[in-house]
């Protein structure tokens, strides 16, 4: 569930403030100017599919690579005059991982530790709480290599909240992960965002925006061509829809007659009727059914989501939708 704020309270201010950010790779232009501003304490979803230039702006952002247009700011540090500035307050975990897999989970946190100048003592007491905390204690003292997909990512947003960063980049943190390591990592990012933590999320997954995020800005091309919370931009989109199946033509032929305002398709026995799918709109097309003496085969209520979102801003979805189904 996204964070909410009080109506009444001030923004606050902003993590990331982005105006025009441009690269080019060649002739390829990759970002084709970027706006962003991102309030501090919220999760913000950057969603798109391959190659729309995701990991490029994270990183920009994270100063790993120099924009050839435009500015930005992340933690109040502008990206050109204080590099060093924008990497202290930031931590950044990518598809490839920092983990090294030749040393254990354990070794990989102190090396951290070490990295942030941490005294010995205070680097083992952070390293312990911070293994955990993301319930890798139990593997701690083996080595990475043998992590499954899920715990190496825990391991890696562990390192790098060694550094304690404010700002969090998460570059397709559940890509490849299984069902339920997708689910704990979820935790993981509302856990963050509880303490305070901005989280600059990438995703593909319309649902894992739809999930986590405060905002969502979908990229295409390396242009932002929506922003906004989950619900304004599926209000972008047509409404939902019913759909009912037949296998007998003559009952498909009767419920079209009996529902004027479907859409009817002769060659699927499908009847689509516009609407919203809530319980008054379905009892009033089975009453017309049951008037006429029809039983549909298949009853399916369809209601926007960010698929549709998605499919009408970038002319394609990124997963098969999902229909909810409610009779059979
Ligand atoms: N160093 C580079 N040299 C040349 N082209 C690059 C370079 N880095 C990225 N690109 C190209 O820029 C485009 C955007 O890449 P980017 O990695 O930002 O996309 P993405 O949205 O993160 O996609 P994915 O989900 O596949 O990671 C791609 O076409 C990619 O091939």
């Amino acid at each position: 569930m996204p964070t909410s704020r009080r109506p009444d309270s001030p923004p606050p201010p902003a993590a990331v403030t982005a105006v025009g950010l441009r690269k080019s790779y060649g002739d390829r232009t990759v970002l084709d100017g970027i706006d962003l501003r991102i309030p501090a304490g919220s999760v913000f979803a950057l969603l798109g599919p391959n190659g729309a230039g995701k990991t490029t702006t994270v990183k920009i952002l994270s100063t790993l690579v120099t924009a050839d247009g435009g500015h930005a700011q992340v933690a109040g540090h502008d990206l050109v005059d204080s590099p060093d500035g924008v990497r202290a307050a930031i931590g950044v975990t990518g598809q490839f991982s920092a983990v090294d897999g030749l040393i254990t989970g354990e070794e990989n946190m102190l090396l951290m530790a070490d990295l942030h100048h941490l005294p010995r003592r205070e680097g083992r007491r952070v390293a312990a709480e911070l293994l955990a905390r993301f319930d890798l204690a139990d593997v701690a003292k083996k080595p990475a290599s043998g992590y499954s997909g899920g715990m190496k990512r825990r391991l890696d947003i562990a390192m790098t909240l060694v550094g304690n960063p404010r700002i969090i980049f998460l570059d397709e943190p559940t890509t490849g992960l299984d069902p339920r390591s997708r689910h704990t990592m979820w935790g993981i990012v509302r856990e963050l965002v509880a303490q305070g933590v901005t989280v600059f999320l990438t995703t593909q997954y319309l649902d894992e925006a739809d999930e986590l995020a405060d905002r969502i800005a979908v990229i295409d091309g390396g242009r932002i061509v929506a922003e906004g919370t989950a619900e304004e931009l599926k209000r972008l989109v047509p409404g939902g829809h019913i759909r009912l199946r037949f296998t007998d033509p003559g009952a498909h032929r009767s419920a079209a007659a009996a529902l004027a305002d479907a859409e009817r398709d002769d060659a699927a026995l499908t009847l689509r009727i516009p609407g919203d799918g809530s319980q008054r709109r379905l009892r009033a097309i089975l009453d017309r059914l049951d008037a006429a003496g029809v039983e549909a085969d298949e009853l399916t209520v369809r209601t926007p989501d960010l698929d549709d979102v998605f499919f009408a801003l970038t002319g394609g979805p990124t997963e098969p939708h999902q229909t909810q189904e409610v009779v059979r």
